[in-house]
This record gives C-alpha cells, structure tokens and sequence, in this order.
C-alpha cells in the first residue's frame, strides 16, 4: 500500500467530498484522524464539514462543467459523493479517465435517481419491494393510482429527506400529492415513483460495509420516520434469525451489483418474516448517526476506513443505543443553541450540534445520543436530551 502524505504538502492524499453536511463532517474529522487532506464541497459557505475541512468550495454540484473545473483544480485521490444531487454524469466521463470516485461513478449515478436504483433492484436483482409505477404526467399518474390502489406513497424520482413525499390514502389525497410531488423534487418538475404502500412492523437500515478483505454488516439499526424524514434511530433492531439473514442476503446482492469501496445503508420493511428492500445510499446514512454511541468505529470512521482501503477486523458494539434528530423550523440565520447543559445531564449522553449557518422552513440542526440498558430507554433518553435543547433564531 502507498504511504499515506502529509496535509498541505504536494504528496498529500486528497478527498474531494462532495457535499459537507453533518454527514459528511463526520466523515471529514475521521480522515482527518489519518492526516489525509480533505475538501469540502457544497452549495453554500460554512456547510458543517466546511468548518472542520482543510479546505473548501461554494459551487453548483449539480452543473456539470463546474464539478469538471473544481475536479480538475484539484485533482483529488478521491471524490467522496455526500449527498445525491450532484451531476454524476460527469463523474462517469470522469472515472473513464482515471478518476475514482467513491463506491463507483456509477453507484452514484445510478443512486441519485430512484429509478436506476428501483429497477436494478426489483428487475434485475429480483429481489422484493412495493410494487411501483414511474409516472410523468397526470395522466400517467391517474393510470399509476389506479393500478396501485391506496394506500399509496408518490416521490420524485430527484429528492430525498422526505421532500415532495407523500402517502395518500383515498382520492382526496390525490391532486395535492401530485402538486407537493411536481414542487419538493430537487430537479425541479418530473418523473415521480407512485408506490404501493408497506404495511411493515418495522423498519431498518442495514449498514453494509464492502472493503478491501470483503463485506461486512453492522448490527440492524430500527427507525422512525416523519413525513419521509428519520426522528429517531435505534440499535441493536431486534430481528429473528430469518428476516436477519435474509436482509444480508438482500444487501449483499445489490451492494454488490452497485460495488466499490464504501459504507451503504440498505434500508427494508420488515413484516413478519418478509423482508422489502427500499431503496440504498451508497455512503453513510443519516440513521447510522447513532453509530457513534453505538459502535467503537462509526458508520463514518468505518466509511473512512474501506475507501482508504484500511482493514475492518471487527466491529464492536458498545451497547443498546439511540439517536434523536434535533430539528428546528422557522427563518433566519445563526440561530442560539439553549439547554445544552440540560441536554448533557444524563449519564452515557451525547450531542452534535452540526453548525449550519441558517434555516429556512425545517432543517436538522443536530442529534442527540444515548446509550442505556435497553433500546426503549436508550431512545427514551435520547429524546429527552432531543427535548432539553431550545433554538432560537
Ligand atoms: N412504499 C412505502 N411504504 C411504506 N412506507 C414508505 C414507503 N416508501 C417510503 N415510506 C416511508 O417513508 C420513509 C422515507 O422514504 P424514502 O427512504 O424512500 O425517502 P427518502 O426521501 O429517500 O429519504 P432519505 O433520503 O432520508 O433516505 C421510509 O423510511 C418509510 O418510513
Ligand atoms: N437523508 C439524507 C441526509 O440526511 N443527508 C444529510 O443531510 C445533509 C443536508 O442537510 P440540509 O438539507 O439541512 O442542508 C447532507 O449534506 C447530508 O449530510
Ligand atoms: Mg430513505
């Protein structure tokens, strides 16, 4: 293997992360850990891993020849994808000539339109999930509804947190979604994903960590969501030996469709010992924060381990754990943080305030972190720490 540089110096081993939110500042303190150089990429200055990064940009990562120009500029070891909205068309030009890019150009590309992701799953992996419809105009979706049926959850094909999601229930439901679906999505108007609704007894996220020696998984990691976005996560997600093995089945067939080096978060409804697959990021996921109370090495130092193609000789877990997403609604920039001595009052407590310079409707600020005896007052405590902190714009 290459000795690793120094920062700063011409023989420094580069990563362009693409994207700088909490995510991705995690991500940027665990390579800093091993002293490669890191930059940081988003749409606006100050992002969260901006502020822990060597260095940083402001560009349009979703305009093709801007990402080509600052690529190029600095000719990285490795482009790092943080988030899905970047012009990944570009990045498989790119990886054509040499670039890597992280797990693969086409992961990404393929990844950042759920369509890509649905279809390799469903139609070429054969493996379950809802049954679906792509639709691109009203018409289409009329036709999508009815073959459906309600329940029924529409999406763009572009977004995610929950943007421009909804479930629909019966036909009064029908237009507003179609219009939330047509604004939320990050390409604007376009091609939605109308799908039969899950009727799970839980959810997971299955970190899948592929790395040099081979693949391996995290403890299943159970969730709640909100309007399409995570609230709180736990982990250890009980789960019979079954519905466990098969989801590792699941997650090994299409992470490895997708390949490369990298952490993924295979996320699945689980009904009795049915297991659907959903959908996969092919970096950390934001469900996978409770990682770090829960585990000795983070989904993130993790992630930062594979795609440096450093050994994973195990994975301990530290206990039953939570996370709480921290959010805050309103407008205006550099908001006050109160409570947080409230927050941090509580024995085997965490908090990560990620620095986000403004809000403008709902954004998560930070998370809270709790270890307990068990998974229930493990998340119990994690709100509670959640509920302690006031932001105040
Ligand atoms: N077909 C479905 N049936 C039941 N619930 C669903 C379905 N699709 C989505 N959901 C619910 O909405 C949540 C968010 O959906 P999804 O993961 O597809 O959105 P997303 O915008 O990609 O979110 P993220 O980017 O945070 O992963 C799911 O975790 C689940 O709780
Ligand atoms: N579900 C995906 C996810 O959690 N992504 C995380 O949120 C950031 C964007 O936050 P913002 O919308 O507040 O800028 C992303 O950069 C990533 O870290
Ligand atoms: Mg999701």
């Amino acid at each position: 293997m290459k000795p690793f540089g120094t920062p700063y110096s011409d023989h420094a081993l580069k990563v362009l992360l693409l994207g700088a939110g909490e995510l991705g500042k995690e991500v940027a303190i665990e390579l800093q850990r091993l002293g490669v150089e890191v930059i940081a990429v988003d749409r606006y200055a100050h992002a969260p891993a901006m502020q822990v990064a060597h260095r940083s940009h402001v560009i349009d990562m979703l305009d093709g020849n801007a990402l080509r120009g600052l690529i190029e500029q600095e000719r990285p070891d490795l482009v790092v994808p943080e988030i899905e909205a970047i012009h990944t068309p570009t990045l498989v030009e790119l990886e054509k000539g040499g670039l890597k890019v992280i797990p693969t150009a086409r992961a990404a590309w393929l990844t950042m339109d759920r369509e890509g992701i649905r279809r390799l799953a469903a139609e070429q992996l054969g493996l379950p999930t809802s049954p679906y419809r792509f639709c691109d105009t009203d018409a289409d979706y009329r036709e999508a509804v009815a073959a459906i049926g309600y329940p029924f959850v529409i999406k763009p094909v572009m977004s995610s947190s929950g943007k421009g999601q909804s479930t629909v229930r019966d036909v009064a439901g029908v237009q507003q979604a179609w219009d939330y679906a047509q604004s939320g999505g990050r390409a604007g108007k376009g091609r939605v994903i109308v799908e039969g609704f899950v009727p799970f007894d839980y959810e997971i996220t299955l970190l899948t960590v592929r790395h040099r020696d081979g693949t391996c998984f995290c403890a299943p990691i159970g969730h709640r969501q909100e309007d399409g976005d995570y609230r709180e996560s736990w982990q250890p997600q009980p789960m019979n030996e079954a519905a466990l093995a098969d989801a590792q089945r699941q997650a090994e067939a299409i992470t490895s469709a997708l390949g490369g080096w990298g952490v993924f978060g295979v996320e699945f409804f689980v009904k009795g010992d049915s297991v659907i697959f959903s959908e996969v990021s092919p970096r950390p996921h934001d469900t996978g924060l409770v990682t770090l109370i829960s585990q000795d090495l983070s989904e993130f130092a993790l992630h930062a381990r594979a795609i440096l193609g450093l050994p994973i000789p195990a994975i301990r877990q530290l206990g039953p754990s939570a996370s709480c997403a921290v959010l805050m609604e309103g407008e205006g920039r550099a908001p006050r943080y109160h409570g947080i001595d409230e927050a941090l009052a509580e024995p085997d407590t965490q908090l990560r305030i990620f620095g986000k310079p403004e809000v403008k409707g709902r954004r998560r600020m930070a998370v809270t972190l709790a270890r307990d005896n068990d998974i229930d007052a493990a998340t119990a405590k994690a709100i509670r720490a959640a509920k302690a902190i006031r932001i105040e714009l």
